[in-house]
């Protein structure tokens, strides 16, 4: 299915951001969920666009709920959300309508679309598209919570600032988690935080954009869910990244960095605490596809905005002339920040799912 993920807890996404609206239908949820909605607007919160290293585009993101929701619960059919889109400002594209923008998905959208779709703020390839995605996920992510997992993400890098990376340690991981969760940059170091505002202020300066890296954990999620090949965690987990603009790598434990070690040095030895672990956690919490009880740990790495306001080499589409591109219109000098909620939200609706997939199993053959 094109714009749907999901077997047992599926999403589909819709929407152009400069169309009417934007929006989410939500399938697979049981009837009588008690929806939190403090805690889905404080994720939304967490997408907004705030400050000077953000786009100054300022949406309120406000959900309606359609469909699917009674009298403050779940009904368990279809949970439709529509998002209003109220502040875009569709002239900045008009004049530059047939310049491709580098980087960006206007020459691919014109392709497939053969030249019909809305191509205002990148239409259905925009970030935007990702404030449903989000408003899935902090649903998914209050189902997991009850269940006592735990998900949540730092920017580790943005351009050349690292921050300080997760704890090993589980407790102290967890820690780390709650603090993030609560965080509207989520950076472990506040020199760190302080040093990323600045560099991303200094490129929105310039007319340019700066990316990064996010690292994320799940905790307290049990041994055994995932399959072997094509639906391996990592090969769920991934998919689901690869689907949010702008991501163009990720990684899973040591992940690229397991390539000049000995095995040696990297496998993870297995011990018995009360249940069973592994001392080290090179493997990022997964072993042929399945979980094994020890944290997920994902990196994913954001590009930078493509739509800077630097003079950039292009063509025209129609013909197809060697151009410059001066963009006008209201960008994210970084998309990082904003993402890393939006990084929570779909690794939440992928483990609900593959949970759910799990459970439907156990429960209708044991
Ligand atoms: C939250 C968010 C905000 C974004 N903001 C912008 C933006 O202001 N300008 C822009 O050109 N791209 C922005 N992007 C990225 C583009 O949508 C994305 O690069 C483009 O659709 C091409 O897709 P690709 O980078 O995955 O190949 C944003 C992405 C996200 C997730
Ligand atoms: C509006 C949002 O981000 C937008 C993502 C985006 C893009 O090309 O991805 C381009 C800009 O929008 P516009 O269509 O107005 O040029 C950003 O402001 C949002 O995330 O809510």
């Amino acid at each position: 299915m094109k714009n749907t993920f999901g077997n047992q807890f599926s999403v589909t996404i819709f929407g152009e951001s400069h169309g009417e609206a934007i929006g989410v239908v939500i399938d697979g949820l049981a009837a009588g969920i008690h929806l939190d909605m403090d805690f889905i607007n404080a994720m939304m919160d967490k997408r907004k666009a705030k400050g000077r290293i953000s786009t100054q585009r300022k949406e309120s993101d406000a959900l309606h709920i359609v469909s699917g929701y009674f009298e403050g619960y779940t009904t368990g059919t279809p949970l439709t959300i529509l998002i209003e889109n109220t502040n875009m400002r569709s002239g900045d594209y008009t004049k530059t309508k047939n310049r491709l923008r580098p980087s960006h998905a206007d020459y691919t959208a014109d392709v497939k679309y053969s030249g019909y779709q809305d191509y205002r703020g990148g239409g259905h390839f925009s970030g935007r598209i990702t404030a449903p995605l989000v408003a899935a996920g902090a649903i998914a992510m209050q189902v997991l919570q009850q269940k006592g997992i735990l998900i949540g993400s730092h920017i580790a890098q943005c351009h050349t600032i690292k921050d300080q990376p997760f704890a090993q340690e589980e407790e102290l991981l967890e820690q780390q988690l709650r603090q993030m969760n609560t965080s509207d940059l989520a950076v472990l170091d506040e020199t760190a935080a302080q040093a990323m505002r600045t560099q991303i202020e200094e490129a929105a300066m310039q007319g340019d954009s700066v990316g990064g890296i996010l690292e994320s954990a799940i905790l307290h999620l049990p041994a055994g869910i995932g399959e072997p090949f094509f639906d391996s965690m990592e090969s769920r987990l991934s998919h689901l990244l690869f689907s949010v603009p702008a991501v163009k790598g990720v990684e899973f434990g040591l992940g690229f960095a397991f390539c000049d070690r000995y095995g040696s040095e990297v496998n993870d030895a297995i011990i018995y605490d009360g249940k069973v672990k592994t001392r080290t956690n090179h493997n990022g919490g997964i072993n042929g596809g399945i979980s094994n009880g020890m944290p997920v740990l994902i990196k994913t790495v954001i590009k930078p905005t493509p739509s800077i306001y630097k003079e950039q080499d292009t063509i025209d589409k129609e013909t197809h002339e060697a151009v410059k591109l001066t963009i006008q219109g209201r960008h994210d000098p970084a998309i990082i920040h904003r993402a890393r909620i939006v990084v929570d939200a779909v690794l939440a609706i992928g483990i609900l799912d593959m949970l759910m997939e799990r459970s439907a199993t156990m429960e209708m053959q044991k």
